[in-house]
């Protein structure tokens, strides 16, 4: 079967390309209907990447954050119209220690193999979560995001010390955003601190039990463990300022991508005791995890529809652009393109 693939061949520039695909037992295939843009999308697509990831990488169709139905299983284990989230991790080996997330061996969608825009998805039989009805499917959408704080949190739960009285989120995002909720959540009685740069964002995080604008943070303000969900060139002052307001022995959360390495103040990190815990993508588990989750406290999904900032039907290449325009020009949330080509 040939199927069509939109890929990046440049900054700013798709072009269409036809591959053969043959189906055995081990596949399924899954026409797209609605995908999120990712920041790690955008750095490619704006060239932030730099010249020689680009030329490793590219041609590549980009995203990995999606949702769509099932047209064909072989096995006829799913029914033709299920709709499932796609995982994008696709591990080739398993292991009894590291997670298939962390695994050199995995491959990534839309960083190094191709990502969901194509109109046929071929996918390993179990990269796929079916979703439940009521799931708007705007927010299903971003389940990967989702998916990447509850992995964060799975991590910290297994290294982080007992004492969980108050949480810190720096990064007044999409990222933050969905880490602090999941955080207010699976610990009721602790209290979670959001550190930001903009004030009109920090006033969408309406759940969280203080925030505060990260140049009027008052002196006296400690937290027991942090997650940094900030990335890029803010990342290291981040952290830095993590380092400066966190109790010995708590733990930092690193999630935030940089595209250069950032000087942290290892001295501090050392006085303090200080447990840095890096977090990466996710697997399988998690998605079923958020799925789960997500089912058992629709309430939620209130929350997580305010960040839904753009949903765009997407029918041509220049739409596609058009979406990735429209999602650098946003300062708040999530772009969702209605996958119509
Ligand atoms: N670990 C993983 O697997 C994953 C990592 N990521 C990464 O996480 C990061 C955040 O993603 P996302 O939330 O979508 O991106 P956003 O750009 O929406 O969020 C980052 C936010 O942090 C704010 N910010 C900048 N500097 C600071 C600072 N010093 N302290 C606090 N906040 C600050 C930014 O403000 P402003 O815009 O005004 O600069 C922005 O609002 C990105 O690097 C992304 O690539 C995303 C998905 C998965
Ligand atoms: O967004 C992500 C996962 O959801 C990761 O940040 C992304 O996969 C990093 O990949 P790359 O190295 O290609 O930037
Ligand atoms: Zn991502």
């Amino acid at each position: 079967m040939i199927n069509q693939i939109y890929q990046l061949v440049s900054p700013r520039q798709y072009e269409v390309a036809y591959k053969e695909f043959s189906l055995n037992d081990d596949h399924i295939i899954v026409r797209p209907t609605h995908l999120s843009i990712c920041r790690a999308d955008q750095r490619y697509y704006t060239g932030k990447r730099g010249k020689e990831t680009l030329a490793k990488k590219l041609p590549m169709s980009l995203i990995h954050e999606g949702i769509g139905k099932i047209v064909y299983d072989p096995k006829k284990e799913f029914k033709v119209g299920t709709k499932v989230v796609m995982v994008p991790n696709t591990p080739t080996e398993s292991d009894e220690i590291i997670a298939e997330n962390y695994l050199e061996s995995s491959k990534f969608r839309s960083s190094g193999f191709d990502g969901f825009m194509q109109d046929y998805v071929f996918l390993d039989r179990d990269r796929v979560v079916p979703l439940f009805k009521e799931m708007d499917p705007n927010v299903a959408a971003f389940i990967e995001l989702i998916t990447i704080s509850m992995h964060a949190l799975s991590r910290f739960e297994k290294k982080a010390h007992s004492r969980r009285n108050v949480f810190g989120v720096w990064g007044d995002g999409s990222l933050g955003f969905i880490t602090a909720l999941l955080l207010k959540r699976a610990y009721k009685n602790s209290k979670v601190i959001v550190f930001g740069k903009n004030a009109h964002k920090l006033e969408r995080f309406s759940f969280v039990d203080q925030s505060y604008q990260i140049d009027n943070i008052p002196s006296n303000v400690r937290i027991d463990h942090a997650f940094e969900c900030v990335g890029g060139i803010g990342s290291q002052s981040a952290i830095n300022q993590i380092i400066d307001t966190i109790t010995p022995e708590g733990s930092i959360s690193l999630l935030g991508v940089s595209e250069y390495p950032v000087e942290v103040n290892t001295r501090m990190i050392l006085e303090k005791g200080i447990t840095l815990i890096g977090s990466s993508r996710s697997g399988r588990q998690d998605f079923v995890n958020t799925v789960d989750f997500l089912k058992e406290n629709q309430d939620i999904i209130e929350y997580l529809e305010t960040l839904i900032e753009s949903v765009q039907p997407v029918k041509t290449i220049q739409d596609i652009i058009n979406a990735f325009e429209k999602d650098l020009t946003s300062s708040w949330g999530k772009t969702i393109m209605l996958w119509r080509i």
